[in-house]
């Protein structure tokens, strides 16, 4: 089989490393060679920064109407490309066929967005009088201006999506992108960037950097020529991250521990559906994955019941046939969620279905009287395994979750509205969904972690905020 090398993208150019190295790309489900990518050199980094802050100085006197009509072209290719991006997505990242064209619709929608919000963004004004001593011939003007250069860093499970999130906002107000994807996701990135080039974006102003985190990540993340950094991946990656990038904003989506708690009251059949759904499509390997269940002991034993006969219909194999449970990223991976049942059902977890394992596809998992001193209980897993604690009263499910080191999203099943309030009012995450699963979206729902799930927030609005500053030109009238 013909096998791709990709170049990387540089000034609007194509281009081969000067390294002359390239990364191999495996498929995680079929194991084949899918393509290679370049392994950039730092030489080649400096080049594709100081590209963009060229770029950067016209692009931020261009109209916002006219930036705008770049990103609406772009958003046509992608869905021009979406047959042929979704099948790369498909076999770069073990996504379902279905799952990886909706992943291309939801971005262009979300480019499209992006580009409305921003034109309907406004300043303000104020003026000094309404200050004790202020003058009213003191006028502050207050607008919203570009950082300069961002670097732009997705993690693998929506190369297209989280990579997008972070490359329209920054765009449509005025700023470059060093666009950095996940290794395992880069072909999809390059995808995307092939329909940004087929929309003619000026020269210099998206750069694609291929290269391995580890390798290059840091000289990146230190580089004096970026000015901002959207980050999107594992908590400890975050963390170190945030220790090098000194004295420039950052946002950092990172991971999670989601719970969701289970009342006496809840309707057990719909709980049981938006669990099932939260916790295993595309294995689990979604930060805003269900990650734990604490539910009341009074209605535990009814809702493993559902949970068990679900989870046992749930489809399971190659994500070419469209199934929903398939295999992990890599065996790292598995090998890790591997880890993790065994030693809950070491530590005396029940296993209610599942722990079957053929190379990285690991079938859904439902472990019963787990405790907290399982690593299960703490540890996100990123994978199909889904853990139910079972407690005795809200007070005991709202401090298990808040032990968490995470705090991204939590879900609460109650049919007592008041209820759901005071348990959400005392949750320590950045949404709370009522009945429902935890997700992200839609896009334009401001999507927060904090604790060790991040900083600073994403969702349409929050994403362009956090790609701008305010500035204040201040008007000092004679009369
Ligand atoms: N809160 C959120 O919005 C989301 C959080 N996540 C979290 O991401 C994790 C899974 O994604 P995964 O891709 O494995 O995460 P990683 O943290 O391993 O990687 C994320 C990105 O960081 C890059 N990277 C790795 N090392 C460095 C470094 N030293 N400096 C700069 N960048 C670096 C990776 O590149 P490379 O691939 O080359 O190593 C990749 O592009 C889970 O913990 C999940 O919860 C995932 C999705 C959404
Ligand atoms: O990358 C992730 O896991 C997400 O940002 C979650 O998105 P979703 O809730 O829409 O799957």
């Amino acid at each position: 089989m013909n096998v791709t090398t990709y170049k990387f993208y540089m000034n609007g150019e194509w281009k081969e490393s000067s390294s002359q190295q390239a990364i191999e790309i495996y498929s995680p489900y079929s194991l084949d060679l899918i393509g290679r990518v370049q392994a950039i050199t730092r030489e080649e980094i400096d080049e594709a920064i100081s590209f963009a802050q060229e770029a950067q100085k016209n692009w931020k006197e261009v109209s916002l109407q006219d930036r705008a009509q770049y990103l609406y072209k772009w958003a046509n290719e992608l869905m021009g490309m979406q047959d042929e991006i979704a099948e790369i997505v498909m076999k770069e990242v073990g996504k379902s066929l279905k799952d990886a064209k909706s992943e291309v619709a939801r971005t262009a929608d979300l480019i499209r967005y992006t580009v409305e919000e921003a034109l309907h963004m406004h300043g303000e004004s104020m003026k000094g009088d309404s200050f004790p001593g202020g003058s009213k011939s003191k006028v502050a003007m207050i607008e919203r201006v570009p950082l300069g250069v961002v670097l732009a860093i997705p993690p693998f499970n929506y190369p297209v999506n989280l990579a997008a999130a972070k490359l329209a906002p920054a765009l449509i107000s005025g700023n470059a992108v060093i666009f950095k994807p996940a290794t395992q996701g880069a072909i999809s990135g390059i995808k995307m960037i092939e329909a940004l080039h087929k929309a003619g974006l000026p020269k210099g102003l998206v750069n694609i950097v291929t290269g391995r985190g580890a390798v290059i990540g840091d000289y990146l993340v230190e580089h004096k020529g970026i000015n901002m950094i959207s980050f999107t991946g594992g908590t400890n990656t975050g963390t170190q991250l945030a220790k090098k990038a000194a004295m420039i904003p950052l946002v950092l989506e990172l991971g999670g521990k989601d719970p969701g708690i289970v009342c006496e009251d809840a309707d057990l059949q719909e709980a049981a559906k938006q669990i099932i759904s939260g916790a295993f499509s595309y294995s689990g390997q979604r930060c805003t994955a269900i990650k734990r269940v604490l539910v009341h002991e009074s209605v535990a034993n009814k809702l493993l019941k559902i949970l068990k006969e679900e989870v046992e219909k749930l489809s399971v194999g190659s994500p070419e046939e469209g199934n929903t449970v398939v295999p992990l990223i890599d065996t790292g991976s598995a090998d890790f969620v591997q880890g993790l049942i065994g030693d809950a059902l070491e530590k005396g977890a029940t296993l209610v279905t599942g722990n079957k394992r053929e190379d990285n596809l690991i079938h859904p998992t439902l472990l019963d009287h787990v405790t907290i001193d399982m690593r299960v209980a703490w540890e996100e897993p990123f994978g199909p395994v889904l853990p139910i604690i079972r407690v005795s009263s809200d007070e005991e499910a709202i401090r298990i979750a808040n032990e968490s080191e995470f705090g991204l999203q939590a879900s609460i099943f109650t049919k007592d509205i008041n209820r759901a309030f005071a348990i959400a009012n005392q949750i320590e995450a950045g949404s709370v969904q009522i009945n429902g699963r935890t997700e992200r979206g839609p896009d334009h729902f401001p999507f927060i972690g904090v604790k060790g799930s991040g900083m600073g927030a994403q969702g349409v609005r929050k994403g362009l905020e956090s790609m701008t500053r305010e500035k204040v030109t201040v008007l000092n009238l004679t009369k």
